[in-house]
C-alpha cells in the first residue's frame, strides 16, 4: 500500500474563540508522526478536524493529502474515548465498521486481530464487562480492521498497563507498517519508541524534536531511545512552563 502524506495548515477557532494556530503540519507518507504537547493545546481537535468529525471547530486553512486525492474513505480514527457500542460484544464492535459500510464482515481476520491484541478469551463479552485497558484494545482492534492508508490515533495506549502498552506499541507498529500514522500521545517513551517524526504542539505552533536513530519500534532498553525520552520530557517540561 502506498500511503499518502498529510498537510494541515491554518488556524482553528470555535466561534470567535481561538483554539490553535497558525499551524503548518506536514505528516510524511508511510511513517509514524508523534504529536505531543500540553493539555488543551488542541491536539484532539486537530485529529478530529483531519478526520472530518469536528462539527464545532472551524479551520481557517486547508487539510489535504499529498497525492491531491480526497481523504474521505482513506482514513481511520481511534478516538480518545473508545466509542464502543455497549450492546455489541467484542466481536460485534470489532466488525462494526464493515457492517456500517454494508460490507461482508471478515470474522476470520477479526479473530486473528483480537488474538493479537490479547482478547481471544473476551470475544463474547460486552464493553460493560471489560476493563478500561481491554476496552482500549477493542478500539485498537477495530481501528486495525479498518485497513486505511492514513490512521489517526488519539492516545491509543493510555489506559494500558506498562507491559501491555509496550506489547501493543510493537503490535501497532507491525500491523500499521507502511501506513501514514499521526498519533497524539502524552508519553515521551512512546514517542521515542515509535516516532519517525516527533513534533511538539504549543500555542505558538509546532516544533520538531529529533527522534533517536534506528528502526521502529525501538527497543525499550536502547540507550539512545532512553536518552531521547528523557530529553523529550525535559523539552515538554520547559515548554509547559
Ligand atoms: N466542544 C467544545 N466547545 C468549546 N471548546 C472546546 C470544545 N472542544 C474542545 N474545546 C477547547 O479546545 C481546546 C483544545 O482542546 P483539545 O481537546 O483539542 O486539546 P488537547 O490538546 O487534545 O488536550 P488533552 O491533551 O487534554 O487531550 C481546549 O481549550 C478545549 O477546552
Amino acid at each position: 500500500m502506498t500511503s499518502p502524506g498529510l498537510h494541515v495548515r491554518g488556524t482553528a477557532r470555535i466561534g470567535d474563540t481561538h483554539v490553535f494556530g497558525p499551524l503548518d503540519l506536514t505528516v510524511a507518507g508511510g511513517e509514524w508522526t508523534c504529536l505531543l504537547g500540553p493539555s488543551g493545546v488542541g491536539k484532539t481537535t486537530l485529529l478530529r478536524l483531519v478526520a472530518g468529525l469536528d462539527r464545532v471547530t472551524t479551520l481557517d486553512g486547508q487539510i489535504a493529502a499529498s497525492d491531491g486525492k480526497p481523504l474521505q474513505g482513506r482514513l481511520a480514527l481511534m478516538a480518545q474515548s473508545d466509542l464502543l457500542m455497549p450492546w455489541l460484544d467484542v466481536m460485534g464492535n470489532t466488525l462494526l465498521g464493515a457492517r456500517l459500510r454494508g460490507e461482508r464482515p471478515d470474522r476470520h481476520r477479526a479473530t486473528d486481530v483480537l488474538a493479537r491484541v490479547g482478547l481471544s478469551d473476551h470475544i463474547h463479552k460486552t464493553p460493560g464487562q471489560l476493563s478500561g485497558g481491554q476496552r482500549q484494545r477493542v478500539a485498537l482492534a477495530r481501528t486495525l480492521m479498518e485497513d486505511r492508508a492514513i490512521v489517526l490515533l488519539d492516545e491509543p495506549f493510555s489506559a494500558l498497563d506498562a507491559r501491555t502498552r509496550s506489547q501493543m506499541q510493537d503490535l501497532a507498529c507491525d500491523l500499521l507498517a507502511g501506513r501514514t500514522v499521526l498519533m497524539v500521545t502524552h508519553d515521551p517513551t512512546e514517542a521515542a519508541r515509535l516516532g519517525d517524526t516527533i513534533l511538539i504542539m504549543e500555542p505558538g505552533g509546532l516544533s520538531p524534536f529529533a527522534p533517536p536513530p534506528g528502526a521502529t519500534p525501538r527497543p525499550i532498553d536502547d540507550p539512545a531511545t532512553l536518552t531521547a525520552q528523557a530529553d523529550l520530557l525535559t523539552r515538554l517540561r520547559n515548554s509547559a512552563a
